[in-house]
């Protein structure tokens, strides 16, 4: 019998991440118990036996729906059944201490949770499951945000040891893979309550791109995101090496240098500037950079603005600067 294209799809998408491995090696498969990334776990398993790699299958708790901790006995067992060498469960309380939201507040402490069974059992990658729908959502719900060309440049391939297979792999061919291997996948019902925004655009805004505009749009906007992200991965680093030569006794940059360089990298090296004078990234918006931008280029007298963090920027002598803004008495507003 041959080997059905979807199942295919996603086997090819896991051998290229695992290619640089070698045997003995392991590798953690985060698996919600969804389509993705159960078909991912399947993959992982079928793909690490001739290089002779452990796979670790993990699930996290997040205990934030009733019957998650069923779920997640039931995605162990699927893990186990499939194939994995090992499998944990892990819960998670999750606290919005940081006032971040519920759901970025869930996907911190996954990350967490993560983390630190990828340390325990030493895996040298850790897969997710993220498909090329979830990325073309990614794009526009950043595209609607606007806050810049990194926010529609969608998610990363790699960072750290983390690996995304599945990014060049649709969620039809997830879905398919599950039912050729007679995998049940969880419905999580986050995943069609229209109250996210994530999901609005996943039933609602695509169905309508892609009647509008034609089939094959989710694979287009990926498709951008990839070139966009290679776009702004060398300005941050044209950007990096541009403030290490910029930046005179560990603070201040000379306003007239900084001004010669273009938009792109001037805002760039002003954020890397506030960043590493300790304003939270957080935090840090757009407009302050464009606030700190206007000591340079269109600098009227004005002395500070005002930045997050209790710093401020600071123009003097020529050179703009980043400083611990002075507390007590002063000013919030800077002198015009
Ligand atoms: N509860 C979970 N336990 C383990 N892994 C998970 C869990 N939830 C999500 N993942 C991992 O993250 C991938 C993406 O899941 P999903 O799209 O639901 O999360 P997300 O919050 O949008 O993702 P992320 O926060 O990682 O960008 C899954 O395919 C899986 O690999």
């Amino acid at each position: 019998m041959s080997l059905h294209p979807s199942v295919a799809a996603v086997r090819l998408g896991v051998r290229r991440v695992l290619a640089p491995l070698a045997s003995g090696d392991t590798v953690l498969v985060a698996c919600s118990g969804g389509a993705d990334s159960l078909a991912l776990v399947a993959a992982t398993v079928f793909e690490a036996r001739r290089p002779s790699l452990r796979v670790v299958g993990v699930t996290v708790d997040h205990g934030l729906q009733d019957g998650s901790s069923e779920q997640a006995a039931r995605t162990v067992r699927q893990m186990a059944e499939i194939g994995c060498d090992e499998t944990f469960t892990v819960t998670v309380a999750v606290e919005d201490a940081a006032g971040i939201g519920p759901e970025a507040a869930a996907r911190r402490a996954r990350y967490a949770a993560l983390d630190q069974v990828a340390d325990h059992v030493g895996a040298a990658l850790v897969l997710l499951g993220h498909t090329r729908d979830d990325q073309a959502e990614t794009v526009l719900l950043g595209l609607a945000r606007g806050s810049g060309g990194r926010s529609m440049a969608g998610m990363r391939r790699a960072f750290d040891r983390y690996r995304r297979p599945l990014l060049d792999v649709s969620r039809l061919d997830t879905a398919t893979a599950c039912q050729v291997e007679g995998l049940d996948a969880w419905d999580d019902p986050h995943n069609s309550d229209p109250g996210y925004a994530r999901v609005r655009v996943r039933t609602r805004v695509l169905p309508v791109l892609e009647d509008e505009l034609g089939p094959g749009v989710a694979a287009t906007l990926a498709r951008t995101a990839d070139q966009l992200r290679a776009d702004m991965d060398l300005l941050d680093d044209l950007a990096e090496a541009a403030y290490g030569t910029l930046v005179e006794g560990g603070s201040t940059i000379d306003a007239t240098a900084l001004a010669a360089h273009p938009d792109a990298l001037r805002r760039r090296i002003l954020r890397l500037a506030a960043l590493a004078a300790g304003c939270p990234s957080s935090e840090l918006f757009h407009e302050h950079v464009l606030a700190l931008d206007a000591l340079v280029t269109d600098w009227r007298g004005q002395r500070w603005v005002d930045l997050p963090g209790h710093r401020r920027g600071v123009r003097r002598d020529g050179a703009v600067s980043i400083e611990r803004a002075p507390t007590g008495g002063v000013p919030s507003a800077p002198p015009d």
